[in-house]
């Protein structure tokens, strides 16, 4: 199936702000789309335009050549004719049928033969893990196995795209991380279209090809995982993504805040690049610990920070510290042997803070640097 468009599709209910505002978004063909967002930022409704169960009130949604929605010339094709695989939070199990004629229904509309149908329903059944229940009715289920009953009635029909919106957030944490690597393996195996629904940004980190960050109703960043990681297109993106989250520094005019202490480093690094930085943020693990005589350097910004907490988790060690009046975090993958009220020393390379301007953008060192240049002349 060639790549699905949205142009400028907009959303409005009756009461409320957009639910979803002017959005453009590309899924390829084969690739992994995370809508990735907090709670009411419009990934269920662009997921359902995109099912056809929702209409925009602005916009067109394609497939390739074929429009599937188009608010200006009044074009809609319904769900059961977009050959797409739907998967909800709420399951829609019908109650009165099996586990097994559940996950069969699909491919009795279909038509598919008996013994193909058998097989299918015993594979998908297999795959989710959940086929001592085949004979079960759902109400005799606990949440999670509903959920993999849905997942594996999608799977058993093999539509080109899949729609699921957190159909993992009934599991509990191992099943989860088992049912993630499942769903990755499914698509590598079976270049499926996958478009996934989470407000969880690990989910959305582990498994997909491209992350559409959104917040209220608006697309914040389309990119890889990695790139929305280390170059959040905004301090929202930069705080949603990532546990504990980057942590952030306003650059406060009379210049005393943590974030002036970051800037005058970097201005000694790079002496042009002040202007326009509002705010510089540092990721947990970009804070190394270093020993107590580390000497300044202008490589790296090196200071001084009173521990709060120690917090081990087992493979990392997160620890809270002040700074001035500025609390960070970092996160040592080595043991880091303080105490509360400790002072350590650490160190950041100065290639690995990152800039954002009074609108909230992230900024490159050299636009930076480029507009620093322009406000100087
Ligand atoms: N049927 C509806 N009528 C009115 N407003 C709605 C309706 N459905 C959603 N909304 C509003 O639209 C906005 C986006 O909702 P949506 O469900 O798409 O968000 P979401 O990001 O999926 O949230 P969640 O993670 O909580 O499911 C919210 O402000 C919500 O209150």
């Amino acid at each position: 199936m060639p790549s699905i468009a949205l142009q400028s599709v907009s959303k409005s209910y009756a009461v409320g702000p957009l639910a979803v505002d002017n959005l453009d978004l590309t899924i390829p063909d084969g690739s992994f789309t995370c809508l990735l967002g907090p709670s009411g930022c419009g990934k269920t409704t662009t997921l359902r335009m995109i099912a056809g169960l929702e209409h925009p009130t602005a916009g067109s949604i394609t497939v390739g050549d074929r429009v599937l929605d188009s608010v200006a010339d009044g074009t809609f094709v319904p769900t059961e004719r977009r050959g797409m695989g739907l998967v909800f939070q709420n399951y829609a199990l019908w109650p009165h049928l099996t586990v097994a004629r559940n996950v069969e229904f699909g491919l009795k509309v279909q038509k598919v033969p008996g013994p193909e149908r058998k097989a299918r329903v015993e594979a998908a059944l297999k795959m989710m893990r959940i086929d001592g229940a085949a004979d079960r009715y759902p109400s005799q289920l606990s949440g999670g196995q509903q959920q993999r009953v849905s997942l594996a009635r999608m799977l058993a029909v093999n539509p080109s795209v899949l729609l699921l919106d957190e159909p993992l957030s009934n599991l509990d944490a191992t099943l989860r991380l088992e049912m993630r690597a499942e769903l990755k393996r499914l698509h590598e195996e079976t270049g499926h279209t996958i478009v996934f629904v989470t407000h969880d940004q690990l989910e959305a980190m582990t498994m997909a090809t491209q992350v559409a960050v959104m917040k209220d109703g608006v697309l914040q960043q389309l990119a890889p995982p990695m790139d929305v990681y280390h170059r959040p297109a905004n301090t929202f993106v930069a705080a949603f993504v990532g546990s504990p989250p980057m942590n952030l520094a306003p650059c406060d005019e009379d210049g005393t805040g943590l974030g002036a202490v970051i800037l005058h480093h970097l201005a000694a690094a790079h002496p042009h690049d002040l202007p326009r930085i509002h705010t510089v943020g540092v990721r947990p693990e970009a804070i190394k610990v270093v020993d107590a005589d580390h000497p300044a350097n202008d490589k790296e910004w090196v200071f001084d920070g009173q521990v709060r907490a120690v917090l081990p988790t087992g493979a990392a060690w997160t620890v809270s510290l002040t700074v001035g009046a500025t609390e960070l975090y970092l996160v040592s993958t080595d043991e880091v042997a303080a105490t509360t009220g400790d002072t350590i020393r650490c160190a950041v390379k100065t290639k690995a803070v990152h800039l954002f301007g009074a609108d909230g953008n992230r900024l490159e060192l050299e636009t930076a640097r480029a507009e620093a240049a322009e406000w100087i002349s």
